[in-house]
């Protein structure tokens, strides 16, 4: 799927909507997960991220704004989209963008991030979103290719703290160094203040996943401040 250059642009000072339901979930079905992309659509999202190849194509067919696709397996260590096969069928599946584990861990396929991004940019049309988790991993991203820049991995890679709201530090870090990317500011990101304090520090574009699509999560939230 071919991106146009404006395409991107349209994206920025944008809030794109993550949609993901977690193994075992009464809502892990491709088709409510496109329906929750589609309402987050209706609602403002510019773009939309899910997991998995059928709620990508589910998702291709339920909105027309750009899908940024990734496929998790497992759920330890490099598990977002961890290696090459899994990108390319992230892509086939329709994904205008594919999101990869973007940090300098070794990888389940023994390629390292500069072959396996040269790999997705030889073998499909998408462009590559690095999930990183520290200053160095963006760095290491820019250096290997990627077209994107997220923070997503910030709290979950070891580099760095896991805050409380999102890592605005590594964001304005990150944003400072001017690495010609879009960054897009995940993890986190639970309020629209927050989401405009990751703007303010820098980001291109915001991802919202948990605070939006988890009613699960967000219903936690609710319950534990009536039991406090
Ligand atoms: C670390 C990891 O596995 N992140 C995943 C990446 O796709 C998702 O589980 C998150 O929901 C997503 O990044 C959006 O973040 P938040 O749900 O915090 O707004």
């Amino acid at each position: 799927m071919i991106l146009e250059p404006a395409v991107l642009e349209a994206l920025r000072g944008r809030l794109i909507v993550s949609a993901q339901a977690y193994p075992g979930e009464p809502m892990r079905t491709p088709t409510t997960m496109a329906q929750i992309a589609a309402s987050a659509v209706i609602g403002g999202a510019a773009a939309v991220r899910v997991q998995g190849l059928a709620d990508v194509q589910f998702t291709r067919s339920a909105v027309e704004v750009p899908v940024i696709g990734l496929w998790k397996d497992g759920h330890e260590g490099v598990f977002i989209t961890p290696t090459a096969r899994h990108a390319i069928a992230v892509a086939n599946a329709g994904a205008h963008i594919v999101a990869i584990d973007g940090t300098r861990r070794p990888r389940p396929d023994g390629l390292d991030l500069k072959t396996t991004i040269t790999m997705i940019h030889e073998q499909t049309h998408a462009l590559v979103m690095a999930d990183c988790g520290s200053l160095k991993d963006a760095f290491n991203a820019v250096e290997a290719g990627a077209d994107l820049i997220g923070t997503t991995l910030a709290g979950y890679s070891g580099e760095r703290e896991k805050t409380q709201g999102p890592d605005l530090d590594l964001i304005a870090a990150i944003a400072a160094a001017e690495l010609d990317r879009p960054l897009i500011a995940e993890g986190r990101i639970h309020t629209p203040a927050q989401a405009r304090a990751a703007l303010d520090a820098g980001a291109f574009a915001v991802v919202v996943g948990t605070a939006i699509t988890h009613p699960a999560s967000i219903t936690g939230w609710f319950d534990v401040a009536l039991r406090a």
